[in-house]
């Protein structure tokens, strides 16, 4: 493993409901300005969010504590017909990863029917907390696309985006690495998303990032702190304004750690709009089906390619 450098920090955005999350204020937008060049710069960055309250983060520590706990033969059954939605563990190059997916995340009905297959008596207590997580995760998202767009000059074709897409959450348990085990939690790559955000739930850092000159860097979170990270989508949306970053998850010396990313998927075609084409910027990509994409990524032999989203649509 690389050493890290200490040259980059991620940017930490303050979000905070009533004074800079108004649309049409000063303070929207010397926030849209801090979050767009935070997103051409790291591809990513550190949103301190009011609404994340210790309660929120807390039901979650125990939901996923809970959850990791049961059986490996029931976690097993959360599956999926969609590409590399469902249950990921014993991986022998990531062993010390376990991860599960739930669909429609941000709704009642997404997480009840994930919560019905783990536990078939039910479990509200579990339900709710993820719930009010997921809901949260989706709404700063949301706001966050909403700044993006605006600031690029095309708020026109938000809100039609915005109602056609989905959310995939994925909870992650990194357990301790054995001596002489791999101590790599997530392997270098790039979310195959239009946008991710990554909560750290237990206090154990390990997410690196890698920055535009080539440095990896580790990122320090907090309960209250929520990342959000371009994926290759909305990197072909902006036609390369913003890239999405390497990252990975480094075990080493660490304990077992617990995050939930939370990743957004586009229902309908995606396109660059035609006000971020110019002479400066020529059209990047092919109009595409973001499924498809993901279908394409999940063929092992287009696992490693430089760059999946260019090989499946770059003009
Ligand atoms: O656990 C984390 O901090 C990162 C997870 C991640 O990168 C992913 O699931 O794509
Ligand atoms: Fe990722």
């Amino acid at each position: 493993m690389g050493s890290l450098t200490k040259h980059h920090k991620l940017p930490v955005i303050e979000l905070i409901t009533n004074e800079n999350l108004k649309p049409g204020t000063e303070s929207w937008s010397k926030t849209c300005k801090e979050v767009v060049s935070a997103l051409e710069e790291y591809g990513c960055f550190v949103g301190s969010y009011d609404k994340m309250t210790q309660e929120i983060h807390n039901g979650v520590y125990n939901a996923l504590e809970e959850l990791f706990d049961l059986p490996t033969h029931i976690k097993m059954e959360n599956k999926s017909n969609k590409p590399l939605y469902g249950y990921v563990g014993q991986v022998p190059l990531i062993p010390v990863f376990e991860s599960m997916g739930i669909d429609y995340a941000n709704t009642f009905e997404g997480i009840q029917s994930f919560t019905n297959v783990m536990w078939p008596n039910g479990n509200q207590g579990f339900s709710e907390n993820l719930l009010r997580y997921t809901k949260l995760a989706a709404e700063l998202e949301k706001i966050v696309v909403q700044m993006i767009f605006e600031s690029y000059g095309v708020g026109k074709y938000y809100e039609s985006h915005i109602n056609s897409v989905n959310y995939l959450s994925r909870v992650m348990k990194y357990r301790e690495p054995k001596m002489n085990e791999n101590k790599m939690g997530l392997v270098s790559h790039t979310d195959k998303t239009f946008m991710s955000t990554i909560h750290q739930i237990n206090g154990i850092d390990g997410l690196e990032i890698k920055a535009k000159d080539g440095e990896w860097f580790g990122v320090e979170l907090s309960p209250s702190t929520i990342v959000v990270m371009a994926g290759d989508v909305i990197m072909a949306w902006s036609n390369e304004r913003i890239k999405p970053p390497h990252h990975r998850v480094n075990m080493e010396g660490k304990e077992t750690r617990f995050s939930i990313g939370q990743f957004s998927f586009m229902d309908k075609m995606v396109q660059t709009p035609e006000e971020l084409i110019d002479d400066e910027h020529p059209l990047k990509y092919k109009t595409f089906d973001h499924y498809k994409f993901l279908e394409f990524f999940s063929q092992e032999k287009n696992r490693r390619l430089e760059s999946a989203i260019k090989t499946y649509c770059g003009v």
